[in-house]
């Protein structure tokens, strides 16, 4: 390729980017390479009759005026498969296709401060992050974030660790799942390597960890982490800790352990609201270079409660539905297009089998315990926490419920449910672990 013509090439996307509509140039535009430009007509060749018709639709008008406008080119001509894209051209194109690599450190390119939607339900983890990233190891040490799944955990943690790299260049930042720094501790035991383990983990800035849950039951990992802990905190570096619930409701974990995550800030995420999921959409489908029609992003937000993650994947489908079937995305389309997803969200019923399954193993018991006449204390608030989400979440009757339970009085039920509603009005914390539970449950049966 001339470099004139390259320049000119430029020139044309940097002008593209700012006139045509969102994503037509980062999406289509980078894939076409300029063949020839003779006698007013700008000749394009592009990778295949796919982005070829993309164009054409969507906007090979508003790139000739552009063209035109600036004395460039009279007409486009758009060319399918030349050769003259040579084997860097073609890699780069698939990179374009691929989704990006994590950083090297682990960080996910895509989990920003900015690329995070700030509603009711996450303000406080939100700025706490903040302030975590901007003044580390002095704010809140260790700062604990947990909430339900897909709702925005990692995506905070890797948010702190990107603000912490820009702005204190040479930062040791490490970012871990509990799993991962278990096998780690594993295999450097197995290859006598302990103290490479401990040299990366206790030498860090800031260590991010997620998911701590998983260390229940590990005595060994929970002792190294505890010294990792001890040593990071002693040296005023920042911890920062992802859960799916509070410290204290993590069962088969230390004490020390449980009062040390306890010593920073505890915070929660719960599920997003309409309008903030709404906000999220619009977020995730600007940052693709989508402009998704406004009934488009409210069916969805409303269609899909709690997760995030299920939101991002429905949106990520429409997406692709549209491409594939080159059909514009539209309320009836996307409809079409996710019925399974919606269905499952709208049908799916909720069984006392499964609210038993969901407390049981959030409590760290058998269902049998639950259904058992054992009387301990946090066995008896289990089952009665379990009693209640099934009055809340089941059409059965308080007599089905107390069957489900071995329980031959449906009083005892009663009884249950009017404790738990009492506890929920008192007690902060056990308002969360109900509001929560029932938010897991709601979002992955519909
Ligand atoms: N407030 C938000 N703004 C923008 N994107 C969000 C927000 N909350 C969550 N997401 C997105 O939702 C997806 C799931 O989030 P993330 O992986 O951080 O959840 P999580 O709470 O760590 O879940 P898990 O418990 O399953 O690990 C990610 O793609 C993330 O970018």
């Amino acid at each position: 390729m001339d470099d004139k013509l390259n320049d000119t090439w430029k020139d044309i996307l940097s002008i593209a980017r700012e006139k045509l509509p969102q994503g037509a140039t980062e999406i289509w535009l980078k894939t076409c390479l300029p063949i020839s430009l003779d006698r007013g007509k700008l000749v394009l060749d592009v990778p295949n009759v796919f982005v070829k018709e993309q164009i054409q639709s969507r906007f090979l008008s508003g790139l000739k005026d552009l063209v035109a406008d600036r004395g460039i080119a009279r007409e486009v001509e758009l060319v399918v498969g030349t050769e003259v894209r040579d084997g860097e051209q073609k890699r780069a194109e698939n990179a374009l296709k691929q989704p990006p690599p994590p950083n090297p450190d682990g960080l996910n390119p895509n989990y920003y401060f900015d690329t995070f939607v700030v509603g009711k339900s996450n303000r406080l983890a939100h700025a706490a992050s903040l302030a975590v990233a901007e003044s580390p190891g002095v704010a809140y040490n260790p700062l604990f974030i947990w909430g339900g799944v897909g709702l925005g955990k990692t995506h905070l943690m890797h948010a702190i660790g990107h603000y912490v790299l820009e702005h204190l260049p040479g930062a040791r930042v490490v970012y871990a799942s509990s799993e991962k720094f278990t096998n780690e501790l594993i295999s450097a035991i197995q290859n006598n390597k302990t103290q490479e383990f401990k040299a990366k983990f206790r030498n860090v800035d800031i260590l991010l960890i997620d998911d701590i849950q998983f260390l229940a039951n590990k005595e060994s990992t929970q002792e190294e982490f505890f010294h990792t802990f001890n040593s990071l905190h002693n040296a005023k570096r920042q911890i920062v800790l992802s859960s799916d619930r509070p410290p204290k409701e993590i069962q088969s974990i230390e004490q020390r352990l449980v009062s040390r995550f306890e010593w920073g800030l505890v915070t929660d995420i719960q599920p997003p609201d309409l309008e903030t999921r709404i906000a999220i959409l619009q977020k995730k489908a600007e940052f693709r270079g989508y402009d998704i029609p406004e009934d488009v992003v409210y069916f969805l937000a409303q269609n899909i409660p709690s997760n995030i993650r299920e939101l991002e994947g429905a949106l990520n489908r429409i997406i692709a539905c549209s491409q594939l079937n080159m059909e514009p995305i539209t309320v009836e389309n996307a409809t079409e297009w996710l019925k399974d997803i919606i269905k499952m969200q709208q049908q799916g019923p909720i069984s006392v089998d499964l609210i038993q399954d969901a407390v049981a193993s959030y409590f760290g018991f058998d269902v049998e315990d639950l259904k058992s006449s054992k009387r301990t204390a946090d066995i008896a608030l289990a089952r009665q926490v379990a009693m209640y989400l099934s009055r809340e979440l089941t059409e059965s009757s308080l007599q089905q419920i107390g069957i489900a339970f071995n329980k031959k009085d449906h009083t005892t039920v009663l009884h249950a449910c009017r404790k738990i509603e009492e506890m929920m009005k008192e007690d902060l914390k056990m308002k969360k672990i109900v509001d929560n539970l029932l938010s897991n449950l709601r979002s992955n049966s519909g």
